[in-house]
């Protein structure tokens, strides 16, 4: 499972699907060769009938004739019964059952990570639930239309995951696609039995009744309907709402349209325990909305720098302020296409589901606030990897030998991870092999992306947007050791592309001459 958390990861899932394809095609090719013999016996026996009821008296008395008869109803009609029987479908399902572990197959668990990828994009970005449902992206055709099943099914999921604000949005809009008569797997009163409970949950008992009321006509004894509708009238009652307005009566209009912006709905927050203005700010940044003060951006810089490294005395380094407190720079043209493709190939095939260290307990766990595969590289692995990790130190002045392996991730659909800080809050248990606390951090972006996938700050209005070949690099800690709570990010969710990242975390030790210690607020570039 777990493979939609990365979407190089899903790559073999394409394949799966035309193997399927196949296995498929086969198997309707050999029911038609089984329909067509049993054709082959349906005609056989429809001309020697046509023959034998002419005269039956006459066709008998030919002994043969007799004999035939006899044959056609006993040893014939065994092998008929032998290919009616014959069992085509087991055998094939049986066979790809035995290549489920050569192929991969994402689970249902898989389900529905993508489907609530898809939500947060949908929350991130404010999409508008009909647009998607239509296949449209900012504005730009993308897929295909959803079908009444499709968005069904992300209605289901959310409401699986008690996440009644979403399943209230997808139900309406299935129910707003649905045809009658159409071949889809779901009925019109399961889809108003789900959105009617949801919208109660949301808080909108009225029109839960109205949207009851609506099932009790498809459906006059729907057991759970007639309890319900007593329930929200109850409630109704308390709340002194005696009498429904007759032009309120039916939630659905007269253009067969149920629409959800007449709904109080509340999104529910995200999962990292953010406060709520603090994640708004956050989703805005995520989305490109220029929160910095001008003053701030004003006093930016680029520059090129050597750092008095020999390397870089033909080709400096390209370096662009991006935040002086704290101190946060963007390099570019850090890493070429080349190096780029070696670690993507070294790590595509040890790609894992990312983990978080839990701060009480010091394990790493999968969490839902960290949606990414990762996998780690060492510097002797591959000369491209040292000559990276030997460059960080060149352009930061640090000592690598503390550093942490090169870790490379890839976002899926949705992938994000929530705003947090890289280094270890006082009171939290962290694994540092006594290297000290996380002191830096240098990103490197491994791929363009086409919409979304920022690495953003919130705490001082800050995204930086992917680019290929550039990286960002920035001191976690104040001179004298504490965390700078002002250095938080995320990495918002990817809307549209592949997102590829590596980064190295840099620690404390073995800096003591490079970045010596100070007061707190010094500032240490
Ligand atoms: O992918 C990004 O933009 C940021 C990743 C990050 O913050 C991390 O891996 O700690
Ligand atoms: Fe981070």
């Amino acid at each position: 499972s777990e493979v939609f958390t990365s979407l190089a990861d899903m790559e073999s899932l394409v394949s799966t699907e035309l193997e399927l394809t196949k296995h498929l095609e086969n198997y309707i090719q050999e029911e038609e060769i089984r329909l067509k013999q049993l054709r082959g016996f349906l005609e056989k026996y429809e001309t020697m009938y046509q023959e034998a009821s002419k005269d039956v008296s006459k066709y008998l008395a030919n002994p043969v004739n007799a004999y035939l008869l006899v044959k056609r109803l006993t040893s014939d009609w065994r092998q008929v019964e032998g290919v009616m029987v014959q069992n085509i479908g087991s055998a094939i399902v049986q066979n790809i059952t035995q290549h489920r572990n050569v192929l991969r197959f994402p689970s249902d668990e898989d389900l529905n990570g993508a489907a609530v990828g898809l939500m947060r994009l949908q929350d991130t970005y404010m999409l508008d639930t009909h647009s998607l449902a239509e296949g449209k992206l900012l504005g730009k055709k993308y897929s295909r239309q959803l079908t009444a099943g499709d968005c069904w099914e992300l209605g289901r999921q959310s409401y699986m995951n008690g996440d009644h604000y979403h399943t209230v949005l997808w139900m309406g809009e299935a129910l707003n696609k649905f045809i009658v008569d159409s071949n889809e797997a779901v009925k019109r009163e399961e889809i108003i039995e789900h959105l009617a409970f949801s919208t109660y949950k949301q808080g909108n008992v009225k029109e839960a009744l109205q949207l009851t009321h609506e099932l009790l006509r498809i459906v006059p004894y729907h057991e759970r309907a007639l309890t319900n509708v007593k329930y929200y009238e109850d409630i109704l009652h308390q709340l002194g709402v005696i009498q429904l307005r007759k032009e309120n009566q039916d939630m659905v209009n007269k253009m067969g349209v149920f629409d959800t912006t007449t709904l109080k709905l509340k999104k529910p927050p995200g999962t990292a325990g953010i406060p709520t203005d603090h994640w708004e700010n956050y989703e805005k940044l995520c989305r490109g909305e220029k929160l910095m003060d001008h003053k701030i951006v004003a006093r930016l810089r680029c520059r090129y720098v050597t750092n008095n490294v020999p390397y870089f005395f033909i080709q400096p380094v390209k370096m662009e302020e991006a935040s002086l407190k704290p101190w946060l720079v963007l390099f570019h043209d850090v890493i070429n296409n080349e190096e780029i493709e070696t670690v993507k190939k070294l790590a595509q095939p040890r790609l894992q589901r990312s983990t978080v260290q839990n701060s009480l307990t010091g394990e790493s766990e999968p969490t839902k606030y960290r949606i990414a595969k990762a996998a780690f590289l060492q510097n002797n692995e591959h000369d491209q990897v040292y000559k990276m990790n030997r460059r960080v130190g060149d352009i930061t002045g640090l000592d690598m030998v503390t550093a942490e392996d090169l870790q490379v991730c890839n976002y899926g659909i949705g992938g994000h991870y929530e705003p947090h800080y890289d280094f270890a809050r006082k009171g939290e248990i962290q694994k540092d092999f006594g290297w000290g606390n996380r002191i830096a951090t240098w990103l490197f972006y491994m791929s363009d992306v086409e919409a979304g996938g920022a690495t953003v700050f919130p705490k001082i209005n800050l995204a930086v947007w992917p680019r290929k070949g550039s990286a960002a690099f920035w001191y976690n800690l104040h001179l004298n050791g504490d965390g700078d709570d002002l250095t938080q990010h995320a990495a918002c969710p990817v809307l549209i592309g592949s997102k590829w990242v590596s980064n190295k975390w840099i620690h404390e030790r073995n800096q003591e001459f490079r970045r010596p210690c100070g007061l707190q607020f010094d500032s240490g570039m």
